[in-house]
Formats: C-alpha cells, structure tokens, sequence
C-alpha cells in the first residue's frame, strides 16, 4: 500500500514534530542508530505508540537493528515539508503575541512569523525584532503580498471569531489558535487550539496516576 492511501491518525500527526526535533538532536550529537525503547525514553511517549506511530510510515526501522538516525531524520523533515518554508502571520501583539514573535520558532528556520498585526494605534509600527506590527485593517493587502499560510491567533477570546472568519475568508488554510474561543471555521481549514491550562491538567494527571 502507497503511503498515501494510508491514513495517518492526527494524533500521529501531532507527535511528527517531536519525533522530528528528537531525531534532529541525535543526528547533531552524531548518533548512527535508535530503538524505540529509547526513543520512548527520550520522548516520554511508550514505546508501543512509537512503533505504531511508525508503521504508518512504511519499513523505517529493522527489527533489533533499531532505526537509522539520519534515515528517520530525513524522512521527518520531508513529511513536515520543512524544506519549504511556512510563512507566519500573527494577529494580536499583546503579552503573549510578543513573546512568540520574539521565539519565532528555533525548532526550524524553515517556518517564520512574516508578518503581526494589532488593532491598538500604540502597538501598531512597534518594532519586535525585524517585525513590524501592523494595523490589522491591512491584514488582506498584506498576507496577499507576503504570502501568508498560517495566522496564530493571540487576541482576546472576544475579538477571536470575528478574525478567525476574516482570516478564513482571505483564503487561510491554518490557524494556530491561543484564545480559550471555540472557533467555528468553514470545511478545508484546519485549526488547533492550544491551551496550556490543559496541557498542565494532563501533566498534573499522569504526574499522579503513572
Ligand atoms: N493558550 C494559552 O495557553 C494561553 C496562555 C496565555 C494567554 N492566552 C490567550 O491568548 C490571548 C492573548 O493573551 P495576552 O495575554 O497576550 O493578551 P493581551 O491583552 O496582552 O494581547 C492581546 C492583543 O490583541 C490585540 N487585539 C485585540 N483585538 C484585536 C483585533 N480585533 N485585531 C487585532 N488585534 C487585536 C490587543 O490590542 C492586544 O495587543 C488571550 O485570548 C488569552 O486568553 C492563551
């Protein structure tokens, strides 16, 4: 079976970019092979899930040889398509907007937040880094010229639905949401919600059941 009449789980999905940023590590500390026992230990994630995980991919690994670092590493950066480069717009310069443009992303310099906007005339021409924040009004003129694929969303949860149809509208397929709004998107375009008062609950969760 080709790899594109497989379907993968989202929730294998999920992990690609932490098996990708691991592997990523071994192959910069010069390490030939892993098995999943510690891939799983690095990782935190069992190693039964890994080797689900994997499966989906096709023979990326021979039993009780382990996996070929620079193999799994090539393979993951291809299925990110991380050799083409993601562009980034972020909507909402505030506390946490500004932390992530200042982050901009160290995992790959193939993904980069382009572009920022705000609706607040003192934030809007403020410097944040190379970034300049711009004035939302001009989000569709821009992210056209630019050629924006992915909008993060930092706005206030009030502000976020209204934006999360003006981004949809434009013709964005991604938007990584950070408001605690449930959004409500047309079929074909994908969103995720992180939410780090959750991602703490299941820590504290597993910290007390495992
Ligand atoms: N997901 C998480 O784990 C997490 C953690 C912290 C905060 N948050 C959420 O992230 C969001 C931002 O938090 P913050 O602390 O940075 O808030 P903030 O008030 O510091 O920043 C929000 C920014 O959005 C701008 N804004 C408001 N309406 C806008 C609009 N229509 N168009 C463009 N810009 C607009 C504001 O001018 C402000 O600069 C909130 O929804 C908050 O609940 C999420």
């Amino acid at each position: 079976m080709s790899k594109e009449e497989i379907k993968i789980p989202k929730a294998t999905l999920k992990r690609l970019p932490l098996y990708y940023r691991f592997v990523d590590t071994l192959y910069n500390s010069n390490v030939d092979r892993v098995s999943s026992k510690e891939l799983s230990e690095g990782l935190q994630i069992d190693s039964a899930t890994i080797r689900r995980d994997f499966s989906y991919f096709g023979e990326l690994g021979k039993k009780g040889y382990g996996y070929n670092v620079a193999y799994l590493l090539n393979f993951f950066k291809t299925t990110l398509q991380q050799d083409m480069i993601t562009k980034v717009a972020i909507i909402g310069v505030g506390n946490l907007g500004t932390a992530l443009v200042n982050y901009n992303f160290t995992v790959s310099d193939r993904m980069k937040i382009e572009a920022a906007f705000d609706a607040d005339p003192a934030v809007i021409g403020k410097h944040i880094g190379k970034i300049e924040v711009q004035d939302i009004e001009r989000f569709e003129q821009i992210i056209e010229a630019q050629d924006i694929q992915i909008v993060i969303l930092t706005v206030p949860g009030t502000a976020a639905q209204s934006l999360a149809n003006r981004v949809t509208k434009s013709g964005i397929k991604g938007i990584l949401n950070f408001t605690p709004e449930r959004l409500t998107v047309p079929s074909g375009v994908h969103v995720h919600h992180i939410d780090l008062g959750i991602e703490l609950q299941s820590l504290i969760f597993f910290m007390k059941n495992h």
